[in-house]
């Protein structure tokens, strides 16, 4: 039996980050992670993975389109599904090894094995049991089910089996139009499948400003992507390496039946916390599953949750920030998260990137905000890599001219998100941004000529 200050279950982005600032802040620090790499769902099966895959994929992408239109001849490269995979599990395990790294340098405990909580104070990892002042659930999700849809994660796959298939399916059938959908749908559509998304409500990435998910949905289209709106998606069977899906289009109840290769179940994430033994402990849930917290403190004390096991977006950055503010809190410092500025971002090509409020919100809470709008198709770098689809849109307050939400959609968006996300940290106005020099040539250009759109107009609008 050990004793700490701090015992952390689950070693995701949230735990491992909370971890490792509680170290730095002179507590003794152990984490519970029962996998056998350390990272979480985000290094081992969620961000890392997908975002080889799509780099891998969009390269793939840019010699077979564009290689030749930059004079760049010759056979394009053809896929070694294996090999891709190594280079992905390569990714993968540089920084899952990463992490175990810090947690040495920062003399962070690693607890192998599968936590339980049989009492407040407690921590059980096998046949030990372990003391802590505090207790963090850091458990974080799993995929949802849905209703008569049934995983074998090789023909009906989640997110986990899609990233390891044992080969490219001819086609693919992905239900839900998320981010999950779109990201994994994009790396197939890039190798060759036929993919077509079926998604219950009439827009895809439900939550998006309606512009930007417009845009994105015809850019996607052109890429080959075949979406199907407004349908329930009834069941999803499969048989000999095959699967049938149906559903029924909400407009007039008709049922359609698909026949494909491969299904990828995208309909989003739960929080994981089963086996805690958070029932018997009486720790209050919600009712969508998340543990109920109040600045990270649940109903017993000393214990706490953070991550995608609470409440908000089910994202990496989210989870890291409240596992920051928490090793602050518990240090006895104050710890915050600015839930209003975080950002969210699709890695598809092009990237879509948004922070803040969308027009639809601004309007529903009747707020004077005005648009400043501008397409990468006056963006010389944009151009260069034929990358001109997109544009930047700033929303301000109609009076006080205070940046109120940002979404791009353009080549590198997700960091060209970042400098509107501290604008908006210091309460900018989008003149702030406007009157901010900016080098030339960069992407960056035309998230200041959106700012400047905001004012007196944009320059090469
Ligand atoms: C395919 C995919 C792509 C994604 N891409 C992105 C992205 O690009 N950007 C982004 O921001 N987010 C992305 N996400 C979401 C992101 O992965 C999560 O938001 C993030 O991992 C949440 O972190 P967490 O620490 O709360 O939980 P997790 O990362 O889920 O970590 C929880 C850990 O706790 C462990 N655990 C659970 N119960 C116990 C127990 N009882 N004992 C011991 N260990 C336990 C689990 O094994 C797990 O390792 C993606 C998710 C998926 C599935
Ligand atoms: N780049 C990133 O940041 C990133 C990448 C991947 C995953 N994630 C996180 O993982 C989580 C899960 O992602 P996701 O894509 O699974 O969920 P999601 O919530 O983003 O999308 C699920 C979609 O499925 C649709 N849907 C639900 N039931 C349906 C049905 N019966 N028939 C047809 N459509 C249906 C929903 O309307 C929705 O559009 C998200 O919270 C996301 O934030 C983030």
């Amino acid at each position: 039996m050990a004793s700490f200050d701090v015992i952390i279950i689950g070693g995701g982005p949230g735990g491992y980050v909370c971890a490792i600032r509680c170290a730095q802040l002179g507590l003794k620090v152990g984490v519970v992670e029962g996998r056998d790499t350390l990272g979480g769902t985000c290094l081992n099966v969620g961000c890392i993975p997908s975002k080889a895959l799509l780099h891998a994929t969009h390269s793939l992408h840019e010699a077979e389109h564009n290689f030749a239109k930059m004079g760049l001849k010759g056979k394009s490269p053809s896929v070694d599904w294996d090999q891709m995979k190594a280079y992905k599990q390569e990714t993968i395990d540089g920084n899952t090894k990463g992490i175990e790294f810090l947690f040495k340098k920062n003399k962070v405990t690693w607890l192998k094995g599968w936590g339980t909580i049989p009492a407040a104070g407690q921590v059980k990892v096998g046949d030990e049991v372990h003391e802590a002042k505090s207790i963090v659930i850091a458990t974080g999700s799993e995929p949802a089910s849905l209703a008569g849809v049934e995983v074998d994660e090789k023909t009906i796959v989640t997110s986990t089996g899609a990233l390891v298939l044992n080969k490219i399916p001819k086609s693919m059938v992905v239900i839900g139009a998320g981010v999950i959908g779109l990201e994994m749908g994009s790396v197939y559509a890039r190798l060759g499948t036929e993919v077509t998304v079926v998604e219950y409500l009439d827009a895809i990435t439900p939550g998006m400003d309606a512009e930007v998910a417009k845009a994105f949905q015809k850019i996607l289209t052109k890429q080959g992507i075949k979406f199907i709106l407004g349908a329930a998606v009834q069941g999803a069977t499969a048989k000999g390496g095959k699967a049938k899906v149906t559903y029924k289009l909400r407009k007039d109840d008709s049922e359609v039946t698909l026949d494909t290769d491969c299904v990828l179940v995208a309909t989003g994430r739960k929080p994981y916390v089963d086996g805690l033994g958070l029932e018997a402990l009486g720790v209050e849930m919600e009712k969508r599953g998340q543990v109920k917290t109040h600045h990270f403190a649940t109903n017993i004390k000393g214990v706490y949750a953070l991550g995608d096991a609470i409440v908000g977006p089910m994202l990496a950055h989210k989870a890291e920030d409240e596992g920051m503010a928490l090793a602050e809190i518990l240090a006895g410092k104050s710890g915050h998260v600015n839930y209003d500025v975080i950002p969210g971002v699709i890695y598809t090509t092009p990237e879509v990137a948004s922070v803040g409020q969308t027009e639809e919100q601004l309007k529903e809470a009747g707020r004077a905000y005005k648009v400043g709008k501008f397409s990468f198709m006056g963006n010389a770098r944009a151009k260069a890599i034929f990358q001109a689809d997109g544009f930047v849109k700033i929303l301000a307050d109609k009076d006080t001219d205070r940046i109120l939400g940002a979404h791009i959609i353009g080549p590198m968006a997700g960091d060209l998100i970042h400098e509107v996300c501290v604008a908006m940290e210091f309460g900018a106005s989008a003149q702030d941004l406007a009157l901010t020099c900016h080098a030339h040539p960069t992407y960056s250009e035309a998230v200041r000529e959106a700012a400047l759109a905001c004012g007196d107009g944009a320059i090469h609008a």
